[in-house]
């Protein structure tokens, strides 16, 4: 199995030549010259990710990354962690939010244990238990480095998994109670912001609770001193199993060619992680919606990445990934199935200067 140095060494720029196919063929296209703006952008960079001009997106997921996190006990949250094992399995039955718009945009949903607090189960889990949650960052580090690189490791393993299935396209997402308080503490460190300019209510928090939340995370910051320069420092002391085995999957998807879609919140800081570890990665990240949570357009900026639903979610679970599938499958049927100007016989544009 491939592991994570060779992951790092073997991502490969995106390809010039696909992409200039891509361009070519959207030039060709019988409608003003770059009219589908970003749609025709992600086109071409998915050429780019996957060698080939021909950009078919038929078979597709959502991978959601499920794990508990010890600082819950500080009091970070409306919910206790026993709700992150009950949607986990919800998950497996169809029950959840993501379940419901994946229906929409024929996206297929695999939930993963990659930390949940207690056993869990049903049918398509995928079972990558690192721990039965982490610890309580303020007391220390939420996990050891190996244990933050066993969970890259099981997210970089999946999505190469998913690409020799045939997957052409993966959505990422999360569950975990508490992983905004996690994701908020590691925008804080690489971004160098204080927490309360990247913290907010999370899944619902009172003013009183997020006063004491922003508390937490700057107790945690100072308590494991993460070094902003070394991500899997700043991962595995103030991070979580969800957004280790998340920054994994982005790293493999990019190491295999496969377009990998950013989330919300969450998604984001583990897309952040990825770049830090490896920036050859962000040729292969795919903007989905900016997370209405403080830290959400910071993110994005931050990654340089400009997304195409600005919609105030912040539900987590993949949701806002897989709603760009309806956007990219227009883009693809108008890519692959519109007349051109030769057919039409109309003269063709001539790009602009
Ligand atoms: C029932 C329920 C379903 C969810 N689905 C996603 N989240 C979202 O909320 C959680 C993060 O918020 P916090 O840091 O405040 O706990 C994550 O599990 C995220 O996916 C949910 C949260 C709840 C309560
Ligand atoms: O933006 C997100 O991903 C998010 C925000 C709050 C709670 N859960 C997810």
């Amino acid at each position: 199995m491939v592991s994570l140095q060779q992951v790092i060494n073997g991502i490969k720029p995106l390809d010039e030549k696909a992409m200039g196919l891509a361009q070519r063929r959207w030039n060709t296209i019988a409608k003003p010259l770059g009219s589908l703006g970003l749609l025709e952008e992600t086109i071409i960079q998915i050429a780019g990710m996957t060698n080939d001009h021909q950009v078919c997106l038929d078979k597709r997921c959502v991978v959601v990354m499920c794990a508990d996190n010890g600082v819950v006990e500080e009091g970070v949250t409306q919910t206790s962690s026993e709700v992150t094992a009950v949607v986990t399995e919800n998950f497996t039955k169809g029950e959840t939010s993501v379940n419901n718009m994946a229906n929409i945009a024929h996206a297929k949903v695999i939930p993963v244990d990659i930390g949940v607090a207690r056993d869990v189960g049903g049918e398509g889990l995928i079972h990558q238990k690192i721990a039965y949650g982490t610890k309580n960052m303020t007391k220390g580090p939420a996990m050891t480095r190996e244990e933050a690189i066993k969970a890259v490791e099981a997210g970089i393993h999946i999505a190469v998994r998913l690409k020799e299935e045939g997957y052409r396209i993966i959505a990422t997402g999360e569950m975990g109670i508490g992983n905004t308080t996690t994701s908020s503490a590691i925008t804080s460190v690489f971004l160098h912001k204080s927490p309360e300019e990247v913290t907010g209510r999370g899944a619902g928090l009172s003013s009183e609770g997020l006063k004491r939340k922003i508390n937490v995370i700057s107790k945690a910051i100072e308590i494991n001193n993460p070094n902003p320069n070394d991500p899997l420092d700043v991962l595995s002391k103030v991070g979580g199993l969800d957004i280790a085995g998340l920054t994994g999957v982005f790293l493999g998807g990019a190491f295999c060619e496969l377009p990998v879609v950013i989330d919300g919140f969450i998604s984001a800081a583990a897309a952040l992680c990825a770049v830090r570890i490896c920036p050859q990665v962000k040729g292969y990240l795919l903007p989905s919606h900016v997370s209405n949570e403080p830290a959400g357009t910071l993110l994005m900026s931050a990654l340089k990445l400009e997304p195409f639903l600005h919609a105030k979610m912040c539900l987590g679970e993949g949701s806002g990934a897989v709603a760009i599938f309806p956007i990219l499958d227009m883009a693809c049927a108008v890519y692959n199935n519109m007349s051109t100007f030769s057919d039409i016989q109309i003269e063709e544009y001539q790009p602009l200067e």
